[in-house]
């Protein structure tokens, strides 16, 4: 630890133990005063003594300091309590101060010390010193727009707030103003056309990734909007948007923040958005024909992950749970689709989704500046050679982030990072139920899911998909001369007669667990966009693909 000069150093009680007390800039610490008259015994050195350490909390994670009256905050945040004074009136002028705690699991915690000082003149002395370095943070939003979808996961939102955000923006001293939604894409078109965004620094929001979705769909369109930019053409380069998006998982998946953060806990999210932190992630545009359909930054996935989310929409009624049922659904149906995938290889430089650097919580790589994030320095010749591959594949996914999640805890693609402009797409071909479930297995265990044959992985800039029954005659005709005449006279029997039973069948893209009913698509990874583990600093630009 540097040192630093120190601002504020006395002798404060702490617990009934005294202690040295010091405020620099970047760190208030406490370290109890030893006696040095004391005898060093093996109890004094290494037991309690030691065990009553030193403490350390950076500036930067102290939630609030509050002068403690008569009364004071006890240890659950939100809840006050009557304390008995001290009965000789010397330790009666205290403050408390709040920080972040790290547990375990990546999960942080709201803790709390009371210091109390000899006189009322050096308390107010420390109170205003610890404030004047907190108003220097000045990356902490102070007023939030929270939206709350009531229905997402166990439907638990409105009271995982109430109970466990609320109180913990209220300590720090941040203002709110709440939407509870009453329907579907309420939260995007009232970000769309009505909120004073000028009003606040930040957008909360309390559900699931697809909520998360809503609220980034709706920041990018009112952007666009109020600066003149057409966002359905495709050619536009979009405005950034300045405000960051926090994300209080109260959804079935909450991969978005299971990815950035580490874990699905409101109360580490809470005080993750009370610090400021921010995280900037990639945005997928997804285009149809030059028609912009959707964003995308977690999971765009046709075949299974499609078909699966096509199912449990009909079971939103058994929450989270339906994901499973319909998981071993779509699991036994065994679906296989026909297409043609195209993609634009990453640059070497950003790595390869089987290199074994994971993509965690504080991952080293998705915290660089994006100038600096290349892993390896290598001069690419095929990165701007589109590659074709046509096959008949149970899954197709693009991942643009790890999509860990607590199913999956390293995820679909684990080495994919956060916002280096790259997804990693993954081809499963057809192949035996067992081996596929060999494969699903593989994410929930450390073994690699990307071992086996007929699974293959890129990372990718760009890609394009057209299931076979929309693939133009030209394209057909190209496929068809691989194979034989015959083949081709059945093939265009059944593109006339999709109803036949030997119609090829079609699946639908599961983009950020979202439906998209389009078949053919093609997606690109923006540059660096501003989306934050917790409170994102909004930026975006869509582009079409071109080949
Ligand atoms: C045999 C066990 C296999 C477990 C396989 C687990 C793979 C999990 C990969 C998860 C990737 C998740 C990507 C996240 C997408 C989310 O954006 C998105 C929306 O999130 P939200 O609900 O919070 O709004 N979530 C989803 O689309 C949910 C995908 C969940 C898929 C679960 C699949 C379970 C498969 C179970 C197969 C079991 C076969 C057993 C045969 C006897
Ligand atoms: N008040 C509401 N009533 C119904 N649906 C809503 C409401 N608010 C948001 N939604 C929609 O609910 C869907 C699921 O939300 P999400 O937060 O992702 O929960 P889950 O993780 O359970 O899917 C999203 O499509 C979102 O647009
Ligand atoms: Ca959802």
């Amino acid at each position: 630890m540097e040192k630093q000069p120190r601002l504020l150093c006395s002798q404060l009680s702490v617990g009934g133990r005294v202690c040295d007390v010091t405020l620099s800039s970047s760190f208030l610490s406490w370290r109890e005063v030893v006696d040095s008259s004391k005898k060093r015994t093996a109890a004094n050195v290494y037991g309690p003594l030691k065990a009553a350490g030193s403490h350390c909390v950076p500036v930067c994670e102290i939630i609030a300091i509050q002068e403690t009256e008569e009364d004071c905050p006890s240890t659950n945040v939100g809840k006050w309590q009557k304390v008995p004074q001290n009965p000789a009136g010397s330790n009666q002028h205290a403050f408390t101060v709040s920080y972040v705690e790290r547990t375990l699991k990546h999960r942080w915690r709201c803790s709390e010390v009371t210091l109390h000082c000899p006189d009322r003149k050096l308390c107010l002395q420390w109170v205003q010193a610890i404030r004047e370095q907190l108003a220097l943070l000045t990356i902490r939003p102070k007023r939030l727009l929270v939206y709350i979808n009531p229905h997402g996961g166990k439907q638990r939102g409105k009271r995982i707030y109430e109970q466990k955000v609320a109180p913990i923006f209220s300590r720090a001293s941040i203002t709110t103003d709440v939407i509870v939604t009453e329907r579907a894409n309420h939260a995007r078109d009232h970000l769309k056309t009505e909120a004073d965004l000028k009003k606040y620094d930040g957008v909360v929001c309390v559900g699931g990734d697809g909520m998360f979705s809503e609220i980034m769909h709706g920041l990018i369109s009112r952007t666009q909007c109020d600066s003149g930019v057409d966002q359905s053409c495709a050619d536009e380069t979009l405005i950034p948007c300045g405000l960051r998006i926090g994300i209080i998982p109260a959804g079935s998946t909450d991969c978005i923040c299971y990815a950035t953060v580490g874990c699905n806990d409101p109360v580490t999210s809470a005080l993750h958005i009370v610090v400021g932190d921010s995280q900037p992630l990639d945005v997928c545009s997804v285009h149809q024909n030059n028609a912009f359909l959707r964003y995308s930054v977690s999971l765009l996935g046709y075949g299974f992950y499609g078909d699966v989310l096509m199912d449990s929409e009909r079971k939103r009624w058994m929450g989270p749970a339906r994901y499973d049922i319909s998981g071993v659904k779509t699991f036994l149906s065994h679906r296989y689709y026909e297409g043609t995938i195209s993609f634009l290889p990453a640059d070497g430089s950003v790595g390869t989704p089987r290199d074994k650097i994971q993509c965690r919580s504080g991952c080293n790589i998705c915290q660089l500046p994006s100038a600096d994030k290349a892993v390896y320095k290598v001069e690419d010749k095929n990165k701007d050679v589109w590659q074709v591959i046509r096959g008949k594949f149970l899954a197709i996914n693009a991942a643009c982030m790890s999509c860990a999640c607590p199913r999956s805890p390293k995820g679909l693609s684990p080495s994919a990072h956060l916002a280096d402009g790259t997804a990693d797409l993954i081809l499963v071909r057809k192949c035996s139920r067992l081996d596929f479930l060999r494969h699903l297995l593989r994410h929930t265990n450390k073994n690699d899911q990307f071992d086996h044959p007929f699974v293959e992985v890129y990372r990718v800039r760009q890609f394009r998909f057209t299931p076979r029954y929309q693939e133009t005659d030209s394209e057909l005709d190209l496929r068809e001369a691989e194979g034989s005449s015959s083949k081709h006279f059945f093939t265009q029997i059944c593109r006339e007669h999709q109803a036949c039973s030997c119609a090829p069948t079609h699946s639908s893209w599961n983009c950020d667990g979202e439906i998209l009913p389009h078949g053919a698509i093609q997606v690109s990874v923006q540059g660096e966009q501003k989306w934050s583990k917790n409170i994102p600093m909004g930026n975006s630009s869509s582009e079409v693909v071109q080949s």
